[in-house]
């Protein structure tokens, strides 16, 4: 096992803040690093936020909420990530831009450094053959919003070591997470079942089955889903929502992995759900309102 005290995390968007979030509540100091200092500054700032909601109900007190916000800074440059005992990338669902920032930190890395990724889909093999440490990369799964979902899927790659995944078991549970292993195969599991629903929801869409209310209804009360597959993809972000279909659909060649046109011309055109604003809904006015 690796003595795990700092932690980096690479890409402050949603996912990145919500694991530096739950890092820093863990007691870890957090590093958190981003494409400049105006993303790195949004996404402590959705932190701060994301920490109040939880004091406001009383999940957490006002102490523990400062306690860790103190405990996270910023990292304009990605040396301060490769100091660090556990490096958690979190960046876009883009395996070049991953392989990038994977490159980019191999100069800064100290000799033990575990290495992670985020990633929804991709490859943990793949990933780690870009570094000088495969033994020490795995995949580390965490669940939107991050504050909340219990689970952490474990992935880990071919050259995965045991101390690096009892390491990274170890590091979930002391964030109050469950965890749950997956192989190393597209989308693993959570996303292998869920995301394929989302584009089948996208479809029925797009072939007039529903409308959007409608869809969303039917599987709130219909499957007791607590956001409708629509809304769902749209807390997602729709970018990512394709980029996991793509992953499916090359990596496992079956065609029923094929990505809803729809779905690729609302990325195409930018509504990529609520972190655009909009999405299948349109979320700039009081109530969320269908874009279609
Ligand atoms: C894509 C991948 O790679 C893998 C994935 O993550 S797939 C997606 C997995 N996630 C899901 O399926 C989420 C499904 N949705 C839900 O479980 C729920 O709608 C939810 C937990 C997101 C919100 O629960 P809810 O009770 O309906 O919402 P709500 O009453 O607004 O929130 C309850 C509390 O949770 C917290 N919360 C809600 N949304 C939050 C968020 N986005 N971030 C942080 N905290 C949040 C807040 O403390 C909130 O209290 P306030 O809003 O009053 O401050
Ligand atoms: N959204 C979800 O529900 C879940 C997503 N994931 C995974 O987590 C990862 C992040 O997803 P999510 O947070 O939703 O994505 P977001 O789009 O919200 O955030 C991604 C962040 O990474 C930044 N980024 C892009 N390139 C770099 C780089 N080279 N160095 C540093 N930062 C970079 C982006 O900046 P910019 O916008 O300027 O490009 C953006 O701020 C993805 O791999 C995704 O599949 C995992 C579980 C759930």
């Amino acid at each position: 096992m690796v003595d795990i005290k700092t932690v980096g995390v690479i890409g402050a968007g949603q996912m990145g803040s919500g694991i530096a979030h739950v890092c820093a509540l863990g007691g870890y100091d957090v590093r958190l690093h981003d494409v400049s200092r105006e993303r790195i500054d949004a996404g402590i700032a959705l932190i701060g936020k994301n920490l109040a909601r939880q004091v406001s109900r009383n999940i957490i007190d006002q102490a523990a909420a400062d306690a860790a916000l103190a405990r996270i800074s910023a990292a304009e440059n990605v040396e301060a990530i490769g100091q660090t005992d556990l490096a958690i990338e979190a960046a876009t669902e883009n395996e070049e831009v991953k392989k990038a920032i994977f490159r980019s930190l191999q100069p800064h890395l100290k000799p033990d450094t575990l290495l992670a990724s985020n990633t929804s889909s991709i490859s943990i093999t793949r990933l780690a053959s870009t570094t000088d440490r495969p033994e020490r990369f795995i995949g580390l799964h965490f669940m939107n919003p991050v504050p909340l979902m219990k689970l952490v899927e474990i992935i880990r790659g071919i050259a995965t070591d045991v101390p690096t995944y009892e390491t990274a078991v170890a590091f979930a549970k002391s964030l109050g997470k469950i965890t749950s292993n997956a192989e190393d195969f597209p989308a693993f599991i959570v996303n292998r079942v869920l995301v394929p629903m989302i584009n089948e929801a996208i479809y029925t869409l797009y072939e007039g089955v529903g409308t959007v209310e409608a869809i969303d209804t039917a599987m709130k009360l219909g499957a007791n889903h607590p956001m409708g597959p629509l809304e769902l993809g749209d807390f997602i972000g729709l970018d990512t929502v394709l980029s996991i279909m793509n992953v499916l659909y090359e990596g496992l060649a079956d065609s029923k992995y094929r990505p809803c046109p729809l779905l690729v011309k609302y990325v195409e055109a930018g509504w990529l759900g609520k972190k655009t604003g909009r999405g299948f809904y349109d979320y700039r006015g009081e109530v969320p309102v269908p874009t279609r």
